[in-house]
């Protein structure tokens, strides 16, 4: 079996970001590089990062009117990310011409709830609802629409698992035990995120922060 960990290299230095990359990438899956990453570096970076030899997922949670999100696709298009990003709450058009303007080797994964927000953060939005039946009925719609699957929590995977059996599960958000959860409110141990159905576990903070990111990378391989 494949290692599911992407790391998330949120680090505003393209050369700390590389030495990372290096330093852990036998106890590593991916690569994941955000908007930050995206921003500061562009097409550049994500060809250097490439060259560390992981598949890149562009975490870039695309959220436009279709006709530009489906742009914005066709422009990644010569990066060959192995996973995009897009909001499920675009809705189901905009799903559906993401996905069709996509490389064929590209996942398409809809950003359902993120994992920053609970159920008060959410109903402040003007949803109303748990963040877990609003993660479910994105979820449905994304599935609608033809993405490949979706970003979630931990807590949640498990039930969009139960109703989208051969969906891809990208899940963020994960503190092994101990560590401290920062910013993040929907949080569960890497462990428990793969027991349950992630496809993709996504780690940032503890591994990137840690003072020993391989030993860092190496505990948490060690679990799963
Ligand atoms: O709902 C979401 C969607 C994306 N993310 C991204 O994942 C990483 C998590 O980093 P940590 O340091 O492990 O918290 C980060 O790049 C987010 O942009 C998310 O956390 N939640």
């Amino acid at each position: 079996m494949s290692n599911p960990v992407y790391l998330a290299l949120d680090l505003p230095q393209l050369r700390d970001a590389q030495e990372l990359a290096g330093k852990v990438k036998a106890h590593i899956g991916g690569i994941k590089l955000g908007l930050e990453f995206f921003c500061a570096h562009g097409a550049h970076g994500i060809h250097t990062m490439a060259s560390v030899g992981l598949p890149i997922f562009l975490d870039l949670k695309l959220h436009d009117i279709p006709n530009t999100v489906a742009r914005a696709m066709q422009a990644i298009h010569v990066l060959e990310p192995a996973i995009v990003t897009v909001h499920a709450s675009g809705g189901r058009a905009m799903m559906e011409d993401a996905k069709a303007a996509a490389g064929e080797h590209t996942r398409v994964v809809g950003v359902t709830t993120l994992t920053s927000l609970d159920d008060r953060d959410l109903e402040r939005t003007g949803v109303s609802g748990s963040t877990h039946d609003q993660v479910l009925r994105l979820a449905e719609l994304a599935q609608a629409a033809g993405l490949d699957g979706i970003v979630c929590s931990g807590q949640e995977v498990k039930s969009v698992h139960d109703q989208w059996h051969d969906g891809f599960f990208v899940v963020p958000g994960l503190r092994p035990a101990g560590t401290a959860s920062g910013d993040q409110k929907r949080v569960v141990t890497p462990r428990q995120a793969r027991d349950d159905g992630a496809s993709v576990l996504v780690i940032g903070r503890p591994i990137s922060r840690a003072e020993n990111p391989l030993a860092a990378a190496l505990e948490i391989e060690s679990t799963l």
